[in-house]
C-alpha cells in the first residue's frame, strides 16, 4: 500500500486508528477456549466488529510466538483473513526485528513473502545494514522504533553526543537517507506528548505509528495537535483498551464500541488539525 492509498483510507473512514491484536490466550473469553483455534476465533470476531472504524491492524508477534507453532498459525490465518475480507486494511507485523544483513533478509522474507503483511516494526540499534534488507520490497514498509512509549525510552533514546544531538534525533536524521517517506514510518509513543512537535519538524512528511493511547494513558489530542501533518501522518494504535473492553460473550461488540469511540474522536481531530 502506498502513502497516498493509506491517506485515502484515512479520509474515507475519518479514522487513523490501528487496532492492536495483542491476543493473549489467558485473557480471551472462556467460551472461545473450546474452539479449534481460540486466538484466531477471537481475532476474527474482533476484526469483523472493528473494521468499519479503523484503517490498520497490528498483531504483536510476541503474543503469537509465545504459543509456538499454534500461535504462528493463528498469526498467519489472521493476516490472511484481513487480506481476504478487508483488503483495504494496512497490516503491521509488530515484531521489532533487526540483525546482521543476511539475517534481516530472512526476517524480511518471513514477514513480506510468507506472512505477506504491509509493514514490520524494526529496531534501529544495529544500524543501516540491519534495516536496508527490509527495504527491498516494493510497496512494503519499515516502521523504525524512534521514541518509544515506555519508561525505558529515557535510558538511551535521549542520550546526547558531544554536539548535543540526542540519539533519537540521530536515528531520525541518518535513517531518512536510507528510504523515503513512502517506505519508512517511525514509532513515536503517545506518551511523548509535546515532543511530537520536535519530531514532526525533523520529519515533516513521514507517517508515525503511535502506540500508547488507551491502557498507557497517552493523549490523542496532544498527539494530533503536535503530530498531525497535511496527510494526517499518524496511525494511532490501541490494543488492550479495545480488544479486552469486555471479557464475556459480547466481547466483540464491546471492542467495536471502543473502536467507534476512538474513531469519532479522530474524525473531530481531522476536522481541527488537518
Ligand atoms: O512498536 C510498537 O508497536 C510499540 C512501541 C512502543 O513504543 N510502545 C508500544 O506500546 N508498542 C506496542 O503497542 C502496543 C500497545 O498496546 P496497548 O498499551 O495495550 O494499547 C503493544 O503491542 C506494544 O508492544
Amino acid at each position: 500500500m502506498t502513502k497516498q492509498q493509506l491517506f485515502a483510507q484515512i479520509q474515507k473512514k475519518k479514522s487513523f486508528l490501528c487496532v492492536g491484536l495483542d491476543t493473549d490466550i489467558k485473557k480471551i473469553p472462556e467460551h472461545l477456549l473450546e474452539k479449534e483455534d481460540p486466538v484466531y476465533a477471537f481475532n476474527k470476531e474482533i476484526i469483523d466488529k472493528t473494521a468499519p472504524y479503523c484503517v490498520a491492524y497490528k498483531p504483536n508477534l510476541a503474543f503469537y510466538e509465545s504459543q509456538g507453532v499454534t500461535g504462528w498459525l493463528a498469526f498467519e490465518k489472521t493476516v490472511a483473513y484481513i487480506r481476504q475480507r478487508y483488503p483495504d486494511q494496512f497490516v503491521i507485523a509488530d515484531a521489532k526485528r533487526g540483525d546482521i544483513g543476511n539475517t534481516s533478509e530472512m526476517y524480511a522474507r518471513t514477514f513480506f513473502e510468507t506472512a505477506r503483511v504491509d509493514a514490520v516494526t524494526v529496531a534501529p540499534y544495529m544500524g543501516e545494514d540491519s534495516v536496508t534488507p527490509f527495504l527491498n520490497y516494493n510497496g512494503k514498509w519499515v516502521i523504525l522504533l524512534l521514541l518509544t512509549s515506555n519508561k525505558g525510552s529515557l535510558d538511551f533514546q535521549f542520550v546526547q553526543d558531544q554536539n548535543g544531538e540526542r540519539l533519537f534525533e540521530k536515528v531520525l536524521r541518518r535513517s531518512q537517507a536510507w528510504a523515503s517517506e513512502d517506505q519508512m514510518m517511525y514509532v513515536v509513543g503517545a506518551t511523548q506528548g509535546k515532543l511530537f512537535e520536535e519530531v514532526r519538524k525533523l520529519a515533516p512528511d513521514h507517517f508515525f505509528l503511535v502506540p500508547g493511547v488507551g491502557a498507557q494513558g497517552g493523549s490523542l489530542e496532544e498527539v494530533c495537535r503536535y503530530g498531525m501533518n497535511t496527510a494526517c501522518g499518524l496511525l494511532v494504535n490501541s490494543s488492550r483498551s479495545i480488544i479486552y473492553a469486555d471479557s464475556t460473550e459480547t466481547f466483540a461488540e464491546a471492542a467495536g464500541k471502543e473502536a467507534r469511540k476512538l474513531q469519532v474522536e479522530m474524525a473531530e481531530m481531522l476536522e481541527r488539525f488537518l
